[in-house]
């Protein structure tokens, strides 16, 4: 049987998350694969001799001629899972140093009662997210949209939610420059950002205390938002010289319409819990006192569900935007990569380094 079309999205996610470069003879014939699986036999002018990246990305895709979309598809996905299988048995050789690299240093992740629980966990540092730790989320999001549980949980260890993007993220600059290092961060992001988008089973967000920058952005891309009273959202991208993501440009106005939208993403309005549950962005609130027993004693209840019938009906209700989303992420992150080699940017996290800003 054909690969379905189920199959090729997942390929084309689990390419994103290869633990080993394949190289660039593999990329190509990937690229080559995807094309003619999503748009048939190459239909472009031939680029010039001296853009070699574009001619070679051409050669690859026009030398499969005719070959029909599913073929490719198929093909496609084969080649993923040989890739997968040729990492997953090279990292079997030393299983306790790929548990070290590919195990969870910033995150804790439990399963039980159906539920996964992925937990941020660097509480002294207010839970920052490092490039480690958007690697690390994809991954748990990954193997937990794979394994038997029937819903997933994000929460934070400590007192905070999250502070956000970590700013050290801003001073480890590579070999290659801040250029470089901003586009690959783009990449990071869109491709961290693109996990949530595609994730196929009920995501919730178990907010135990205040929420900043990205780590609010997303919620409009999680099923159910839990707040303890304690939490607070806060998106002060203006004041870092920065921009929304996370679709935030797109799902914050249409959850809390464009005025309220403005206030936070424009202004940095700082919403408590209650202002948030009011805009549409928090589902429930709880006092902080019973916040864990109450969340966790609804969501046991709600993990007994009938699994397939929960995962249908989060695909009826998000796919249709699937494509829409996707888009307005790579346009986020492709103008946020701009933004961070700004002056305005560079100044805010310096006055954080300083210490002259806190939020
Ligand atoms: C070249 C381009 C590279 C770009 C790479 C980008 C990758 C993708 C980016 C996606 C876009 C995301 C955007 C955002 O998320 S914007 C929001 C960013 N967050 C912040 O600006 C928050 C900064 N932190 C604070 O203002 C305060 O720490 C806070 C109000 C959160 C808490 O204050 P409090 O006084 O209660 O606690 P401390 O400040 O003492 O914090 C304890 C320690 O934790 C460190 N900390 C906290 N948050 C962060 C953070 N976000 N980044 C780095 N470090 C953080 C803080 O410095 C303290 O550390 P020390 O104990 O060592 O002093």
């Amino acid at each position: 049987m054909g690969a379905c079309q189920k199959d090729f999205e997942s390929a084309v996610n689990q390419v994103k998350l290869l633990k080993k470069d394949p190289g660039n003879e593999v990329k190509l014939k990937l690229y080559a694969l995807y094309k003619q699986a999503t748009e048939g036999a190459c239909n472009t002018p031939k680029p010039g001799l001296f853009d070699l990246i574009n001619k070679a990305k051409w050669d690859a895709w026009n030398a499969l001629g005719n070959l029909p979309k599913e073929t490719a598809r198929q093909n496609y996905v084969d080649l993923v899972s040989g890739l997968r299988s040729s990492s997953d048995s090279s990292s079997q050789v030393k299983p306790e140093a790929d548990k070290k690299r590919a195990g969870y240093d910033t995150l804790v992740i439990t399963s039980e009662d159906c539920i996964t629980k992925i937990m941020l966990n660097r509480p002294a540092k207010k839970n920052a997210l490092t490039t480690q730790m958007y690697r690390e989320i994809m991954l748990a999001l990954e193997a937990a949209s794979k394994d038997d549980s029937t819903i997933t949980v994000f929460t934070g260890n400590g007192d905070y939610y999250s502070s956000g993007n970590d700013l050290t993220n801003f001073t480890d600059i590579p070999p290659g420059g801040i250029e470089e290092k901003a586009k690959n961060s783009a990449i990071l992001l869109r491709d961290f950002v693109d996990c949530f988008i595609d994730f196929p089973k009920p995501l919730v967000a178990v907010v135990n205390g205040p929420a900043v920058g990205i780590s609010v952005t997303i919620l409009g891309l999680f099923d159910l938002v839990y707040a303890s009273d304690r939490a607070t959202f806060h998106t002060p991208f203006s004041h870092l010289g920065q921009t929304p993501e996370g679709c935030s440009s797109y799902t914050f106005p249409k959850i809390m319409g464009p005025a309220k939208a403005v206030e936070m993403l424009i202004f940095g309005k700082k919403l408590t819990a209650g202002e948030a549950y009011a805009q549409g962005l928090v589902t429930e609130v709880f006092p902080d006192s019973t916040f864990q027993k109450e969340v966790w004693t609804r969501l046991k209840a709600y993990s007994k569900l009938p699994q397939n019938a929960m995962h249908i009906s989060k695909q009826i209700i998000r796919n249709h935007e699937k494509e829409k989303l996707h888009a307005i992420n790579a346009e986020e992150s492709r103008i946020l990569q701009e933004r961070w080699l700004s002056d305005e940017c560079m100044n805010a996290v310096m006055d954080f380094f300083s210490r002259k800003a806190k939020l």
